[in-house]
């Protein structure tokens, strides 16, 4: 079973209850819903199909909900048009902090009003993840417009972001539009995720948790995405709040120098591996996908480097949103997922040392362990919560983990967790029922058959993991 997740984002490209459907049985785990695009109604009716895409396939995936954030954007393109701009070319940027006006290939609109201040004649503004480079040649102060000239032939879509490398952008962390789609999303989507952009400071996520907490959601886990120096500079406090982490690249590439990204990358997975918390690694791991049916050899790399780093999700963005080749792109990513965790024992970064930690954790990293030595493929987890399935995939396992959980949120809660497989089931009213009840989801599940030897790990009714030959 794959044990690298995968979150694929959805949009017009994945449009249809079938391809939805399709998404999931290549190995999707999680659908992501990037709130920077589309309309509410629009994201509401395409999280409708993944509930029917749900039903249709048996399967269950997670939803997470990824904010716009304090993030620059460009308006939408009159007309939906996309402009092509090559070197030498010139155009404006005008500040439209409400985002209505629409952006003309003369006049792009940014929705950060300080972007004129920011930058300076001589300065950059990257647009799309660096894609379009321009230099400010000009300000024009009773317009508060900037005049650019184009660096490089490059097309732009509409909404794409904007960037000055380098600079502190004074926007608050989480914003009004952010607000009302984390309600809108709470209230509609059953989210099981928050992806927050551009998070800089751990106080932007106690304002996440606080409107969680009134909306009576507080079992969403909240991802922060560190884009800029600052928020990369505060991972160890954001992450005392924070449930896990995106390594977001498209963005941070701009941001600061980019051969350091692949740097922060590590740093960042290494840092939530030692604290068990999930890591999901993001942006362009197969974007030549967005036009071609197979990956190429760098983006393969580049994507089983980072299971070899230690991440536990893998993302796809545009090639699953608005590629031509949605589901090759997420089996792809599933292949090279799938082959780099088989050898993650000869080549992967050194998982954490157990440094002390609760019975549950004390419980996964023994019991992960034991399998190793044993040589048993399926370990059987009971969770009240989703705690020690997690501790599991902090040490690990060889072993495919089926996670045996009480509620619907707690089970779609794991479908980001590297080698946990969630599933429904009723508490076990004492230990031999609990052996008993992990036999049968281990077989009914797939994971293992008769003559089998399985591992049960459990907090309660008794503290341990237990070795049984499945009947
Ligand atoms: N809900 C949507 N509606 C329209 N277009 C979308 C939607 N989601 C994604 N896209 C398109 O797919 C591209 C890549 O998706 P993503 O990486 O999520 O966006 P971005 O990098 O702009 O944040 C977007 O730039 C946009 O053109
Ligand atoms: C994941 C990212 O964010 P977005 O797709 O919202 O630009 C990124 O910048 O890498």
């Amino acid at each position: 079973m794959k044990k690298t997740k995968i979150v694929s984002t959805l949009g017009p490209a994945s449009f249809t209850v079938p391809k939805i459907a399709k998404l999931i049985k290549a190995g999707a785990n999680v659908f992501r819903f990037n709130f920077s695009h589309g309309s509410h109604p629009e994201h509401f009716k395409r999280y409708k199909m993944v509930v029917q895409a749900e039903k249709q396939t048996g399967m269950n995936v997670g939803i997470d909900c990824d904010t716009k954030g304090a993030e620059i954007r460009t308006t939408a393109n009159k007309d939906g048009k996309k402009f092509t701009y090559h070197p030498g070319d010139t155009f404006n940027i005008g500040m439209d902090a409400d985002g209505k006006k629409e952006t003309t290939k003369d006049l792009v609109q940014s929705t950060y009003d300080g972007l004129f201040d920011d930058v300076h004649v001589g300065g950059h503004v990257m647009f799309d993840d660096g894609i379009l480079d321009t230099i400010c040649v000009s300000k024009d102060s009773s317009k508060r417009q900037l005049h650019v000239k184009v660096q490089n032939t490059a097309t732009l879509g509409s909404r794409k972001t904007a960037d000055i490398p380098g600079a502190i952008v004074n926007l608050p962390g989480v914003t009004k539009k952010d607000e009302n789609d984390i309600r809108f999303a709470c209230e509609n989507m059953h989210i099981n995720f928050i992806t927050a952009s551009f998070l800089r400071k751990p106080q932007d996520v106690r304002d996440i948790q606080k409107i969680l907490k009134d909306e009576n959601m507080t079992d969403v886990q909240i991802f922060p995405k560190l884009e800029n120096q600052e928020g990369i500079d505060n991972l160890p406090q954001i992450m005392k709040f924070a449930d896990g982490v995106m390594v977001p690249r498209g963005d941070m590439a701009v941001n600061i120098p980019f051969e350091n990204v692949p740097l922060v990358q590590k740093h960042m997975i290494h840092y939530c591996n030692k604290i068990g918390k999930p890591v999901i690694t993001a942006t362009q791991m197969e974007a030549s996908m967005a036009v071609n049916p197979r990956p190429s050899r760098a983006e393969v790399s580049d994507c089983a480097d980072a299971v070899f780093d230690g991440t536990d999700a893998t993302m796809l963005s545009g090639e699953t949103a608005n590629g031509d080749w949605p589901v090759h792109a997420v089996a792809s990513m599933a292949r090279i997922d799938t082959k780099a965790e088989n050898h993650f024992a000869e080549y992967g970064y050194p998982r954490p040392k157990f440094d002390g930690g609760d019975t549950e954790e004390a419980v996964a990293h023994s019991a992960t362990l034991e399998a190793t030595d044993l040589g048993i493929k399926t370990i059987v987890c009971f969770a009240k919560n989703g705690h020690m399935p997690r501790m599991f995939s902090k040490y690990h396992p060889n072993a495919d983990v089926l996670a045996l959980v009480p509620t619907e949120r707690i089970r779609d809660g794991l479908t980001i967790d590297w080698g946990i497989h969630p599933v429904m089931a009723k508490a076990p009213a004492d230990f031999k029922s609990a052996l008993q009840e992990a036999m049968s989801e281990a077989v009914n599940s797939g994971l293992a058959k008769k003559g089998d030897k399985i591992l049960v790990a459990m907090a309660t009714p008794v503290k341990g993991a237990f070795v049984v030959t499945v009947k």
